[in-house]
């Protein structure tokens, strides 16, 4: 069987969603399909999160109307049972109506994994109108975190186990991206883009034929097309290729999503929604590695320097309490760097976390630092490519490996 992952942007309207209802008709037989919130659905739930937990009822109530209103105008130009939606926006406005129970991050993962489920109710219901009878999967039932909420680890044992019972490998099945659940039936989410991650996870349990994740690019490009001009798609990449570009930040692919694939040599296609018939990417386990530069732009970085307050070296002491505080306040490192008593890190400029982490560090360090800095990384460079990113900028901070070279700069005023 195939796992077939759609995002948030190929579902995003009433168009989006007959669009995929071919693509399944035309190319998915026995297939798994994961879906993601509809649009920017994820980012509307967290600022409902937001206004619901500081208790700003109106603005609660402002942000649920706009989302419900999205969901009923796409339910409005598509035919099927739509009850189960109106079930789930119910359920939500009577969770919003009770006092905030938990910490932020739990609260956050069960509003905000609604997106996912409110998205592949309307879908099944469209398919299921549509002839193509779906059978739908709760994915909170079957992919098993521990309690990191907002990060939910996985435990594999648990929910191959509940796959390989629960998934019919014959005929169409759809699910949701990016949730579930803790032992004790809380919900969880896998981080921010996590639904190629749970198209994964199910390819991995069901030893799938293969992934297509279907995007609004033909395929993986060897840079970001809203940043760069003279984009080439890049047909076929080594397992290596594709999770160097995905860490570094190149966002058409999670990751997270290339491990657990390159585990059991399963292939991951990556193609156009808009033109389903052409080829796109490919990424396996092939002898050659890229051969053409690709660039990665991060905006909204801050790279934070720290000293340490008593002169000592940056050693293992320093490095695992700088490491610590990292973990504590869960704050992911982009790009690091020291010399004998300076410690240099890049990270995304996350006003929810790195206030906190800068708190923790300057009980310890003397802590400076630079924002609205970005982060260019070009694997496979020279230096005309370097010199091709860098005029009008400011270089900050340079690293540079075999393959890889990263620089941070901050645009001239
Ligand atoms: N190397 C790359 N190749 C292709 N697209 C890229 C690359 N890096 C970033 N992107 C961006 O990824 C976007 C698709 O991802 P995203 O918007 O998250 O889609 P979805 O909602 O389907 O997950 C593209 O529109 C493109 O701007
Ligand atoms: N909806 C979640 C999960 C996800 O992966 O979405 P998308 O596939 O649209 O990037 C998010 O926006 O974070």
């Amino acid at each position: 069987m195939k796992v077939f992952k759609f995002g948030g942007a190929s579902v995003k309207d009433a168009a989006g969603v007959r669009n995929l209802a071919e693509i399944v008709r035309s190319q998915g037989h026995n297939v798994l399909i994961v879906v993601s919130a509809m649009g920017k659905t994820t980012n509307a739930l967290e600022d409902l999160v937001r206004a619901f937990v500081d208790k700003q009822t109106e603005a609660c109530q402002h942000q649920f109307d706009t989302i419900q209103t999205y969901h009923n105008t796409i339910i409005n130009e598509l035919t099927g049972d739509f009850s189960l939606v109106h079930q789930t926006f119910a359920q939500l406005e009577s969770y919003l109506s009770q006092p905030v129970k938990g910490i932020y991050d739990e609260v956050y993962d069960q509003i905000v994994s609604l997106g996912e489920v409110l998205s592949t109710q309307i879908i099944a219901a469209y398919l299921t109108q549509a002839g193509l009878n779906a059978q739908w999967l709760d994915a909170r039932q079957l992919i098993r975190t521990d309690t990191t909420f907002r990060e939910g680890r996985v435990d594999w044992d648990t929910t191959a186990r509940q796959i390989k019972e629960a998934v019919n490998k014959s005929g169409v099945s759809i699910t949701q991206g990016f949730i579930g659940q803790t032992e004790d039936k809380r919900t969880t989410t896998l981080g921010r883009e996590g639904s190629d991650y749970t198209a994964a996870i199910f390819a991995f349990c069901l030893n799938a034929e293969s992934v297509t994740i279907w995007k609004d690019v033909p395929g993986v490009l060897n840079a970001d097309p809203k940043w760069f001009d003279d984009t080439v798609l890049l047909e076929r990449l080594t397992y290596q290729d594709a999770i160097e570009l995905a860490y570094y930040g190149a966002t058409v692919i999670h990751p997270k999503t290339i491990k657990p694939l390159q585990n059991k040599g399963i292939p991951l296609y990556v193609r156009s929604f808009l033109k389903p018939d052409a080829p796109g990417t490919v990424i396996g386990n092939y002898e050659r590695h890229l051969t053409i530069p690709s660039f990665i732009f991060k905006v909204n970085q801050v790279l934070i320097s720290l000293h340490p307050n008593d002169f000592s070296f940056i050693a293992e002491d320093n490095l695992s309490r700088i490491f610590g505080r990292f973990a504590q306040a869960g704050v992911k490192i982009n790009l690091m760097q020291n010399t004998a008593i300076s410690f240099s890190v890049v990270v995304d400029n996350n006003p929810d976390r790195v206030p906190a982490l800068l708190n923790l560090l300057k009980q310890d360090f003397r802590v400076t630092y630079n924002s609205d800095v970005e982060l260019i990384t070009i694997r496979y460079y020279d230096q005309g490519t370097i010199d091709r990113v860098i005029p009008n900028k400011k270089l900050l901070l340079e690293q540079k490996s075999r393959y890889t070279v990263q620089l941070v700069v901050k645009e001239l005023s």
